[in-house]
Parts: C-alpha cells; structure tokens; sequence
C-alpha cells in the first residue's frame, strides 16, 4: 500500500466512539413535540432553544394565529444558533412521530379554580390528541403537564397504548422545587444542597415526605431544627400547596418554572442520565398514577427508586391515593357515557 495515501483502507474497523460522541450524535437528531403552544408549551419552547438539549422542536396549536406567532417568535430567539436547535410548527401527526410528546394543551385553572375542576375539558382534549397522533411513534416518551396532571397520566396510559415506563407525568417535581426553595431560604443554602421531596398528587393531597429530607448529608432535624415545630411544617406545606394559586392570582398562568422543570426532564430522557426525581407514573398497588421518586432514561421511567416514609407519611399515601382512585373511578363512569371518549377507553381494552 502506498505509504502517502489518504485512503482508509476498506477493512479498517471504525474507530469506536466514545459517549460523548455517541450523546453528541444523538442530540443532532432528537426532537420534541410540544402539544399546545399557551403559556406553558411557548415558555417549554423557549427553554428548550436556549440549551444543547434537542436538535428540533415541533409545535402543535388549532390556534393557527397563535401558533405561526409563537414558531416566529421563538426563531427570532434562534439566531445566533448556539444551541443548533430549530423551531417549526406541526400538525399532531408529526408530533406522534417524535421522540419526545409533552402535552400542555388543555385549561388552566382561573382565580380560585382547582385543577380537578379541569380533568372533565382536559380528558376530552386529551382524547382527540391521541386520535389525531395515531399512529404514534412506538419509542415517543410522553410527558403530561397539563392539569390535572396524574389523572391525565393515567388515562394517557390507555389512550396511547404505550408502555408503562414511557408515560410520565412531571408530577410533584415543580412542588418539591418550590419546597427545596423554601428550605433555602429558612436555611440560608443553595436550593441544590437540599433533597427533599413533595409526594403523591399534583394537587391538594400532595405531602412532604418530611423524614427523608436532607441538607447534604445532615437530616433535616439537625440542619434546620425549627422543623421540630409543627407549626413552622404547616407553614412550609401551606405555602409549597399554595404556590400555583398565589402566582395565578397575580398574573393568570405559572410558567417559567415548569417550562424549566419540563426541560430538564426532555434532557434526562435524550441524554439517559438516570436522574432521580419525584415523578407521576403509574403505581399498581394503588391503583393510579402519582408522584414517587424515579430514575428516569432514555427509555422514560427506569426504575421506581425505592423511599421509606414513617408512618403517617405512608398515612398520606394513602389517602392520597384513594382520592385520586375516586377522580378516576367517577372520570371512567363519565367516559363510558360519552361517545366519543367510550369508544378510545374500548379501543384500548381490546388492544
Ligand atoms: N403540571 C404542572 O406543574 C403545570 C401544569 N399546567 C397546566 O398546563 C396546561 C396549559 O396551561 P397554559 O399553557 O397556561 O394554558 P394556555 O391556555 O395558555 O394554553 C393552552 C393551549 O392549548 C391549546 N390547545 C387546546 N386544545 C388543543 C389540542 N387539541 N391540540 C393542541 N393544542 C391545544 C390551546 O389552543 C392553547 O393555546 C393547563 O392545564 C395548566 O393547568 C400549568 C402549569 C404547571
Ligand atoms: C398550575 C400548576 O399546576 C402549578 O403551577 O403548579
């Protein structure tokens, strides 16, 4: 062979890569679809643009207006292609095709409203979306945000025909940053020292799992020992509960905050980083789907990581449990008495 010539040899093997590329070369392909392109999709997107996490976000609204707006906006903020993502808008087709499906499409609570209120308007929407992405794509993780948000997992679940492991829901994650941020404050640390998890629904029954909460590695009795005075834990639980109700009552929607924790969970999933977080799955010896710590991956669930609760924390479960077995029982009843909605629950019995 000549020993000048640039030709690689035919029956040289290619060089193996290494994670980083193999993660890098992924990335060059990965796409996200955001179903409702309102406050939560559009600040998703946003989010989503500004980090090296998908090479493509596809947006899907029947508000055409708003959706056209929305995809221009956001490539204006594309310009300077740091992060090589591009924004397009799509019809729910497409979206059933990629890799990622988040859906915020559907009401959001007004003034005093509880997310409950919204699951009879919401299942529908979320019915006809799955009508208009079949055929989905096999492997699409589907991430739920809209509200309420464990009971549409639950029934995104059936309406998919998907595994398990690739419905999630961002359950209590927004909550626990919201507890993580209180804590910060009482004990004067970065949010990111502190482990502490809000459980169970994204909603009124949610809890604390108060007797795993760590700053680094001391208990929270030790590094924070207020926590001693129930009054001061009535207080921080009041306040984690009622963050969504005080920032909707002063400007209508919440949204940088779960469009950063949304993101986050995009990234886990496309970079398979086994991140742990409190997510809503379903949960089979309850029945439903709520939030528990999980390690998620490119495949979406892992693996439920296992937490002890004492006592009246397994307490709260519970109850916590049976309320949201309630919603799903009486939201089963009123599906089957609806058409249109009796029909999808069928499809997926006899699938
Ligand atoms: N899980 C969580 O932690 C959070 C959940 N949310 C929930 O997210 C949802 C969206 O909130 P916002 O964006 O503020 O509401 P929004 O009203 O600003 O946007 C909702 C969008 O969904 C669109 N939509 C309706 N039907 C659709 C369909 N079939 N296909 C595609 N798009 C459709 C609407 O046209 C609208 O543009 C609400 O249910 C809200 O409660 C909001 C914040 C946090
Ligand atoms: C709206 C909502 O669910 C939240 O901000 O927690």
């Amino acid at each position: 062979m000549d020993p000048n010539s640039k030709t690689i040899p035919s029956s040289a093997a290619p060089p193996e890569k290494n994670r980083g590329e193999v993660m890098a070369e992924h990335r060059l392909k990965t796409s996200v679809a955001i179903i409702g392109c309102g406050d939560v999709g559009s600040t998703l997107a946003y989010t989503l643009v500004l980090q090296p996490i998908c090479s493509e976000v596809i947006l899907v609204d029947p508000k055409e207006d708003l959706l056209q707006a929305q995809v221009r906006d956001l490539g204006d903020a594309t310009y300077r292609g740091q992060t090589g993502a591009r924004v397009r808008a799509g019809t729910h087709k497409d979206a059933g095709q990629a890799d990622i499906v988040v859906i915020t499409a559907g009401a959001k609570q007004k003034i005093g409203e509880s997310r409950l209120s919204l699951l009879s308007r919401n299942l529908h929407i979320l019915s006809s979306i799955f009508q208009a992405m079949s055929p989905i794509n096999p492997n699409t993780i589907l991430l739920l945000v809209a509200n309420p948000v464990d009971i549409l997992t639950y029934f995104a679940r059936k309406l998919s025909g998907l595994p398990e492991s690739q419905v999630l829901g961002t359950g209590t994650t927004l909550d626990s940053a919201r507890l993580r941020g209180i804590l910060a404050q009482k004990a004067d640390v970065a949010p990111n020292s502190i482990d502490a998890y809000v459980l169970g629904e994204h909603g009124d029954s949610q809890f604390i799992a108060w007797s795993s909460c760590t700053i680094g590695t001391s208990p929270l009795r030790l590094a924070l020992p207020q926590v001693s005075d129930p009054a001061f834990k009535k207080d921080i639980a009041d306040h984690t509960r009622g963050a969504a109700a005080a920032i909707i009552a002063a400007k209508g929607c919440t949204a940088y905050g779960i469009g950063m924790v949304a993101a986050s969970i995009c990234k886990y999933i496309l970079f398979d980083s086994r991140t742990v977080r409190p997510l809503s799955f379903y949960q089979p010896e309850l029945g439903c789907c709520l939030s528990m710590p999980a390690v998620i991956g490119r495949k979406g669930i892992i693996k439920k990581m296992p937490i002890e609760l004492d006592e009246s924390e397994q307490k709260n479960l519970e109850e916590c449990a049976g309320n949201l077995r309630a919603v799903i029982d009486g939201a089963e009843k009123e599906m089957m008495a609806d058409e249109q909605l009796r029909k999808a629950l069928e499809a997926d019995k006899g699938s």
